[in-house]
């Protein structure tokens, strides 16, 4: 109905819907006149809608309208980025990546005046759509991401198309920030104090905590009052979800019920039940490209440039310092030069990869390919890590209150979202709270919880099989026998999560071309200790389907067997063990791909600074340089990594004497003169292939 209205009627209708809310848009609107509104507006449904897909969702022209009209861009004071046309011959500091940590970095690093510096992105802009929390599943094999799979294996998978994992990854400004479900969890202090007894000294938990707080904005007020573990007036928003449906509180209820607390999972006490905290503002999405890239984008030191594809950092030959990057952009190959330092942060599969296709790796890996040695470094690309849960565990109820597709998205509802920034569009794919729990594996003593469950108001029935299932790959047979007549119905889901996994997964080369993707290898439950807790957490959420809380409800667990495990019988140990490696989900935490480690850790990749052991002026600050994944969701660590990174980068630099005695002499004169590097390097043809 909404589509066959046309752009115009669209738009036409908004224009007439009540404008009152927000006096600075109806201001504002008068001034620019309605045919350059106009235009706007059908310019960002053409976007969004190129970018999505228009078939996949009939309101997406209707919503966006009322998005463009009600945020119109022209009156937001934090507009999107500039994309510069043409970048300069060189940069004191060169970002790869704009992702998550990649914005954090540009934004803080141009803080320093002085300073120039260039983010370089594969992707372009965000969109209306990819603000929008309800949404974020349809990013998923959008234009906005990378859409990774992992190699077929026989551990986990095995109900996904071809026996391969989807691997979502924002390719966008703000990287998967733009994709993510903006669960905003920090971790357990343990984490960090183990990062620190491996030989890493600063990143205790200590050392990290005042990162968190810096780029927090908590608003809410009780959460806020504790000053020791939250922030306020930082760039980055975390509020509550401004849209809960009756389910989220039965499930801290029944939390209650199984003896747990109800805690502040980012303050004293990990263990325990509690509402999400989402990176969130006025019920939209605050990525890293909207908090912390935007606020930066009048400076003038400081240059993005989009579609731009890293293909390889640049090495002085007999120094092997990081002297600049190749990138291609408009079809072109071009040079730019970095005269301080090359920054990777273009996460934990495309970092190591541009490492390797840069001669910075496995001697031998590198050599199967072909690609000459820079510096061998065997833990590039190893030590890969994830969290994963098992999807699907969905449990009936009887009343018409969960996050039913159909039922949610609508005019109304859209309407509601841009004009009061509340209703379901704002629920984050229907995630509502959190558990940190102990299997029988864990030591409930140390506050170390093993298993965390995500629970949602909604599951992968709740939208016909359309997007979940593709998001997640679900090959449609399986869907077809084990969902299909649950379809649309009313339910709530539990991920269960393992925190610690012991198996460790890698990435390799799968050739020396830097446009095709790496061969990534999960490895997922080849470790038998995580089959273990992964079992009991399966169990221990079926059982919570038994508390009064959710039995008021009328929760009745989905049972269907599952195809490849029907053999056994069901509710055995032997059947979860097969069912955890069918409907495996990633939760799309991968990390540790260039590890952080002391000198004496062989497979290290970077020291306690993050600076590349071997290679000068090279640093990676991302999720990659994780030793071991944190016990939580990962985005808010990769965040304080890159809060943290750039203030290591600043103490340097801003610090060292080298600096001082330039500064003497001239502001802006650099470290090394970028005219005689970039003569030798072509000189030298270090800028070949
Ligand atoms: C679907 C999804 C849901 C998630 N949900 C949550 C959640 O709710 N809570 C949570 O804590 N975590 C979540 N995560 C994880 C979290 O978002 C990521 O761990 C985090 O964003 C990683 O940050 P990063 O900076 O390491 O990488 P990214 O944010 O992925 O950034 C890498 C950037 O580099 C760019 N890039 C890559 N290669 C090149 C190249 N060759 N040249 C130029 N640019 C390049 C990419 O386009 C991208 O913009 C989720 C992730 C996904 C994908």
């Amino acid at each position: 109905m909404v589509l066959g209205l046309g752009l115009g009627a669209a738009a036409g209708a908004i224009f007439k819907a009540s404008a009152g809310s927000k006096a600075a848009v109806t201001a504002g609107a008068a001034a620019v006149g309605a045919s350059k509104l106009g235009i706007a507006i059908a310019g960002a449904i053409k976007i969004a809608t190129t970018i999505i897909g228009v078939s996949k969702l009939a309101i997406l022209p209707f919503l966006i309208a009322a998005i463009a009209y009600y945020n119109y861009d022209l009156f937001d004071p934090e507009n999107r980025p500039f994309n510069v046309p043409e970048v300069s011959l060189a940069y004191d500091f060169i970002i790869v990546g704009g992702g998550s940590a990649g914005c954090v970095l540009a934004s803080r690093l141009s803080e320093v005046p002085h300073w120039r510096i260039l983010l370089l992105e594969a992707g372009g802009q965000e969109t209306e759509i990819s603000d929008v929390p309800l949404l974020s599943l349809y990013l998923h094999k959008s234009k906005l991401d990378w859409k990774y799979r992992t190699q077929p294996q026989n551990t986990a998978c095995q109900a996904m198309k071809d026996r391969r994992c989807c691997w979502t990854r924002g390719k966008v400004i703000g990287g998967s920030s733009v994709l993510n479900t903006m669960l905003y969890i920090r971790g357990n202090r343990r984490d960090f104090d183990q990062w620190a007894s491996f030989g890493n000294p600063g990143w205790g938990y200590e050392d990290i905590l005042p990162y968190f707080r810096k780029s927090e904005d908590q608003r809410n007020p009780y959460l806020a009052r504790n000053k020791r573990y939250h922030g306020t007036g930082g760039l980055w928003t975390v509020q509550d979800s401004p849209y809960n449906t009756p389910l989220g509180p039965a499930f801290l209820q029944a939390g209650e019920e199984m003896g747990y607390d109800i805690v502040d999972v980012n303050g004293e006490q990990q263990t325990g039940f509690a509402f999400y905290q989402f990176n969130m503002r006025r019920g939209s999405r605050a990525s890293t490209s909207k908090s912390f890239l935007r606020p930066a984008r009048l400076r003038k030191n400081l240059d993005v440039a989009m579609f731009a594809h890293v293909t390889k950092v640049l090495t002085h030959p007999e120094t092997k310092r990081a002297i600049g990057v190749q990138f291609i952009r408009d079809g072109s190959l071009q040079t730019v030069y970095a005269t301080r330092e090359v920054i990777l942060s273009a996460g934990a599969i495309s970092t190591p990869h541009l490492m390797m296709l840069s001669g910075i790796g496995p001697a031998d890996e590198l050599q199967r390919v072909g690609i000459p040695l820079v510096q061998h470094l065997p833990g590039v690309g190893q030590n890969l890590q994830d969290h994963i849960a098992v999807g699907g565990i969905a449990f009936l109820i009887d009343y018409p209150i969960s996050i039913v597709m159909k039922r949610m998205v609508n005019i109304n509802t859209a309407l509601r979202y841009a004009i009061t920034e509340d209703g379901p569009l704002t629920s984050s794919v229907g995630l509502e709270a959190v558990a940190f729990i102990n299997t029988k594996y864990a030591n409930a003593s140390d506050d170390w919880p093993d298993m965390s469950f995500m629970m949602t108001s909604a599951s992968v029935m709740s939208d016909g099989g359309s997007q979940v299932k593709t998001a997640h790959g679900l090959s449609d047979e399986f869907y077809q026998e084990v969902y299909s007549e649950v379809n649309d119905r009313d339910v709530f889901g539990i991920f269960p999560m393992m925190l610690r996994p012991k198996s460790r997964g890698f990435i390799k080369l799968a050739s020396k071309n830097p446009l095709r993707y790496p061969l990534l290898y999960h490895n997922y439950l080849t470790h038998p200790d995580d089959v273990n807790v992964l079992r009991e957490g399966v169990k221990t959420a079926v059982a919570m389907g038994e508390t009064q809380a959710l039995k008021r409800f009328g929760a009745r667990f989905w049972s269907k067997p599952l195809p490849n495990c029907k053999h056994l019988p069901q509710f055995t140990d032997e059947y979860w063990d097969c069912a955890i490696r069918q409907y495996t989900m990633t939760i799309y935490h991968m990390s540790g791909t260039a590890k952080m480690g002391p000198p004496s850790d062989p497979w290290a990749v970077v020291d306690p600074q993050l600076r590349v052991y071997g290679v000068p002026g090279l640093r990676v600050i991302d999720a990659s340089i994780m030793p071991t994944i944190t016990n939580g969701n990962i985005h808010a660590p990769v965040v304080m990594i890159a809060e943290k990174g750039a203030d290591m980068i600043k103490e340097l630099w801003l610090s060292s004497t080298q600096w001082r005695t330039k500064r003497a002499r001239s502001d802006l004169e650099p470290i090394c003169n970028v005219t005689e590097v970039a003569e030798n390097t072509l000189k030298d043809g270090s800028t070949g292939s």
